[in-house]
C-alpha cells in the first residue's frame, strides 16, 4: 500500500450546484431492506448507546447498533424492541454461549433485523464460523461483520455469508490497540476504507477515526455506505456515560471496549477511559449531521448521497486545519 492518507489529509473538490435550497438534498441511505435518515450509526458501545437511545434512533428513522455487554437482557431486548414496531438491531460476540444464545433465539422465533460480530479482530475463523452459524440458525438477519482492515478480510467475510462488513482496526479515539500491537488502521483509516471498498460487493461500514461532521461525506467518497461514529456521540446528556463536573465544567465518561474498565480486568487491554466535553442534545446533533451532509451533497453537484462518491479530492497532507483546534 502506497500513498496513505486519512480524514485531514483530504478535501473534496466541489461540483456546480444543482439544488436551490440544501433542504433538497436527501440524506437517506438504504441497508438491510430498511431506510435511514442518516448513512451514521453510532457506535456499539456501552458509553454510547443505552436501551432508551436505541429506541430514540428507531422512532425517529435512524439505524442503531446495541451493545453486547450486556447479554442477558437481548432476548427481551429484541422482543420489546419488535412488539413497537421497530427494527432490533443487536451485537453479539463468539465465545461458546454466543452460539447457543443465537439456537435460542431461533427456536423463540426471534428474529433480530440486524446482527452485528462485534470482535476487534474479525479477520478470523472466529468470525467466519459464527457468521455461517447465524446464517444457518437465523437466515433472515442481516449480518455485519468485522472489524477488519483488508480486502482479503473484507472478501473472505462476504464470502462466509456477511451481508455487510466493517472497516477499523485501531482508528478509534480511545483505541489503544496502535500503540500496544504496532497495527491497525490508525493514521490512514480513509485509505484503509478506500482499499477494502475496492474488493467489496457489500456495503462498508466504516468505523472509527471520524472526528468531524466533514468526514462522513469524505466516507461515503471513499466507500462507506455507512459510518459508526464513537467519540462525537459520548457527549450528550443522554449518553450512557457518567457526567462528572470539574471546575465547573460538564464532561461526560466514554471508554473502550477493550479497555481496563469495561473488562474489569487488566488482561488484553486495548482501550482507554477518558472525558469529553458535555454537549447538549443528541438530537440536536443528529440534525446538525444532517444539515451539514445535505450541505456536503450540494457541494458535490446533486440532490442525493450518492453524487458523493464521483467527485474529485485533493490530498493536502495535515494541513486542512491549519492550525485550528477540532478535537
Ligand atoms: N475496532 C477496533 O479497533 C477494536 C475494537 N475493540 C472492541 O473491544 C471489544 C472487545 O473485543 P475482543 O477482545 O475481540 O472481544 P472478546 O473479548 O469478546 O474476544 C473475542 C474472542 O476473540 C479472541 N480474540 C480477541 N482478540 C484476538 C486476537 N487479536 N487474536 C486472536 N483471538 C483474539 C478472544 O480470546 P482472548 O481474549 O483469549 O485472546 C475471544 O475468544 C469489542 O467490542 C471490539 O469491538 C477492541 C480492540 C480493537
Ligand atoms: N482499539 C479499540 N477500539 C475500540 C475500543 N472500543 C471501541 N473501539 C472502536 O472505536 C470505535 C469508535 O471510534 P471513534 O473514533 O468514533 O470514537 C468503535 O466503533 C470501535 O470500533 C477499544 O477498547 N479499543
Amino acid at each position: 500500500m502506497d500513498n496513505v492518507f486519512d480524514y485531514e489529509d483530504i478535501q473534496l473538490i466541489p461540483a456546480k450546484c444543482i439544488v436551490n435550497s440544501r433542504s433538497e438534498c436527501d440524506t437517506t441511505i438504504k441497508l438491510g431492506g430498511h431506510s435511514f435518515k442518516l448513512p451514521v450509526v453510532p457506535a456499539n458501545m456501552q458509553t454510547i448507546i443505552d436501551e432508551k437511545i436505541a429506541k430514540y434512533l428507531a422512532e425517529n428513522g435512524y439505524f442503531y447498533i446495541m451493545h453486547r455487554f450486556e447479554p442477558e437482557t437481548r432476548a427481551t431486548f429484541i422482543q420489546d424492541m419488535q412488539s413497537k414496531g421497530f427494527i432490533a438491531s443487536i451485537s453479539v460476540g463468539v465465545k461458546e454461549e454466543e452460539y447457543d444464545f443465537i439456537v435460542n433465539l431461533a427456536e423463540q422465533n426471534l428474529v433480530p433485523e440486524f446482527i452485528t460480530i462485534d470482535i476487534a479482530h474479525g479477520h478470523s475463523n472466529a468470525v467466519i464460523d459464527m457468521i455461517k452459524h447465524i446464517k444457518r440458525h437465523l437466515p433472515k438477519s442481516f449480518v455485519i461483520a468485522g472489524n477488519v482492515g483488508t480486502p482479503e478480510a473484507v472478501r473472505e467475510l462476504e464470502n462466509a455469508g456477511a451481508d455487510a462488513t466493517k472497516v477499523g482496526i485501531g482508528p478509534g479515539k480511545v483505541c489503544i490497540t496502535k500503540i500496544k500491537t504496532g497495527f491497525g488502521t490508525g493514521g490512514w483509516q480513509l485509505a484503509a476504507l478506500r482499499w477494502c471498498a475496492k474488493a467489496a460487493s457489500k456495503p462498508i461500514i466504516a468505523d472509527g477515526g471520524i472526528r468531524t461532521h466533514g468526514d462522513i461525506a469524505k466516507s461515503i467518497r471513499f466507500g462507506a455506505s455507512m459510518v459508526m461514529i464513537g467519540s462525537l456521540f459520548a457527549g450528550h446528556e443522554e449518553s450512557p456515560g457518567e457526567t462528572i463536573e470539574m471546575n465547573g465544567k460538564l464532561f461526560k465518561e466514554y471508554f473502550g471496549s477493550a479497555s481496563e474498565f469495561q473488562k474489569g480486568e487488566k488482561k488484553n487491554v486495548e482501550g482507554k477511559k477518558m472525558l469529553v466535553d458535555h454537549k447538549g442534545s443528541l438530537q440536536d446533533t443528529l440534525k446538525e449531521m444532517e444539515q451539514d451532509l445535505q450541505s456536503s451533497i450540494s457541494y458535490a453537484g446533486g440532490n442525493k448521497l450518492e453524487s458523493i462518491r464521483n467527485v474529485d479530492y485533493v490530498v493536502v497532507k495535515n494541513s486542512i486545519f491549519n492550525g485550528d483546534k477540532v478535537y
